[in-house]
């Protein structure tokens, strides 16, 4: 392929701000025809269930199947899978996945509780959702560790079931996605994907159950589903293309750089790689790079593709300033390949996860960190946070007052209630006042 255009900008510039919205506007990506497909797929299937999602699985995925049952995998089918892995994959799978495990074993909420002087006792009480739908990508690739980053959280949680989605293009069967499937305790496993598979879930069929919260990753038609079912079902976050924000102080090598913009490109033509530096004959650098390698790089045409109609190189005074560009992205990834990335920390607010130092290549945290690699895109890092056992997890207040303590509270929301002209709560309180 030609050599991909990237865009150049220079925070010095007047029209700089314009220029970042633009290349951040979630509309870029997400546009009225995204939009209206995703309405009518979740129109069809809320209607007419099972039929509609094997419809839209054999015209979107290319299968030629005639029922829903031909789209369910058998647990056997998952523990064969993990039976007969390769070792050098089955020992890879292992080892990710008890990392994984031990950094969300750290995040599980305790439901608490305390008494206060008059015996009256105030507390939270944790528990688990009862369904998860998890949302496992597999359009251009498979993502096995999807399977772990979904379903090991859930789990820790306490989740009873856990019912996966993947779709299977062509009717390819990625076995690794199977026994990560297996090895992370996943109750249900169906060969669907995209919008269809979001309303399966959020709003049940004959044969997939609705579930109380859908999880995990997805191409755009998969985030802007999750978007407008959020209501009907719980939702974790819009996790949608794969973003990488890169801030270099110039010290490492351009290579390292190209390649980290390439990991997260290579997902999707609407993956964002953004590199900022202080030093513009370093992004000159990474520019020669970029041009070197991507020649090499099996997924050219998808890397070449995003790079050219969604990356940037940005040049900064320092980086102070780099951080503050940051703070507006709000990127997925952000990657601080600096001498003294601690240094940096502090000014950084908004990203989904943030690799420190040279090493620290992001697509460890991909497969094996241990952190999970669902993480909010299109800025909603602002508000969001990592998919996590806290999003499997919900609390309701316990409140159980004391004779004393109803008498006393009673009087306060006796006054409050009047105020509010609403007398049957005030009554109500008023006739547990000791007289
Ligand atoms: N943010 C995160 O945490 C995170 C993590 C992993 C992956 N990702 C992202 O997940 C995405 C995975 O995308 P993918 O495409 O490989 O798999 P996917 O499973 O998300 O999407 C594939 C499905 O999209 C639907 N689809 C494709 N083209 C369509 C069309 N024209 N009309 C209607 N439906 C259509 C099909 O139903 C297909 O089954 C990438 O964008 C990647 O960057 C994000
Ligand atoms: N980078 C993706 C999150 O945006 C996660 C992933 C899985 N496999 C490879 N990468
Ligand atoms: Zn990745």
């Amino acid at each position: 392929m030609t050599k991909p255009e990237i865009l150049r900008l220079d925070s010095q510039q007047a029209d700089f701000k314009e220029q970042l919205d633009k290349l951040l506007a979630w509309e870029s990506v997400s546009n009225k025809e995204v939009n209206r497909t995703v309405e009518d797929i979740l129109e069809r299937v809320k209607a007419e269930g099972d039929a509609a999602v094997v419809e839209f699985t054999n015209r979107f995925d290319r299968l030629n199947v005639s029922s829903m049952q031909e789209l369910e995998f058998t647990q056997q089918d998952l523990q064969q899978a993990l039976d007969n892995l390769p070792e050098d994959q089955h020992k890879a799978l292992t080892i990710a996945a008890q990392r994984v495990r031990d950094y969300h074993e750290r995040q599980k909420g305790e439901s608490w509780q305390y008494q206060e002087a008059d015996g009256t006792l105030l507390g939270q009480k944790v528990t688990p959702m009862d369904k998860a739908g998890l949302y496992v990508p597999g359009g251009k690739a498979s993502y096995p560790s999807s399977v772990l980053m979904n379903a090991i959280p859930a789990h820790v949680a306490g989740v009873e079931e856990l019912i996966m989605v993947v779709p299977t293009p062509d009717g390819e069967v990625n076995q690794l996605v199977l026994a990560a499937a297996a090895l992370a305790g996943v109750s249900r496993a169906f060969a669907i994907g995209g919008a269809q598979a979001v309303a399966a879930l959020a709003y049940g069929t004959e044969t997939i159950p609705k579930v109380d919260k859908i999880v995990g990753p997805g191409n755009i038609f998969v985030a802007t589903a999750k978007r407008a079912v959020y209501g009907a079902v719980g939702i974790d976050m819009i996790a949608g293309p794969s973003e990488i924000l890169v801030i270099c102080d110039g010290q490492t090598d351009p290579d390292w750089i190209a390649m980290d913009l390439f990991s997260q490109a290579e997902h999707d033509e609407d993956a964002q790689p953004i590199l900022i530096s202080t030093d513009a004959a370093f992004l000159d650098q990474v520019s020669a790079s970029i041009e070197k390698l991507l020649p090499t790089m099996e997924r050219q045409a998808i890397i070449g593709r995003s790079l050219a109609d969604r990356a940037a190189l940005i040049k900064v005074a320092d980086l102070e300033e780099a951080a503050r560009v940051n703070n507006r992205i709000a990127p997925e990834h952000l990657e601080l390949s600096v001498e003294d990335p601690q240094a940096l920390l502090p000014l950084i607010k908004h990203a989904g996860a943030i690799f420190m130092g040279r090493y620290t290549a992001e697509a460890l945290g991909d497969y094996c960190a241990g952190p999970n690699h669902v993480l909010p895109t299109s800025g909603t890092a602002r508000f969001s946070s990592p998919l996590g056992v806290y999003d499997f997890q919900k609390r309701s207040s316990l409140i159980m007052f004391s004779e004393a303590g109803a008498s006393e509270m009673g009087k306060v929301a006796s006054v409050l209630a009047r105020g509010e002209s609403l007398t049957a709560h005030a009554r109500s309180a008023e006739y547990r006042i000791k007289r």
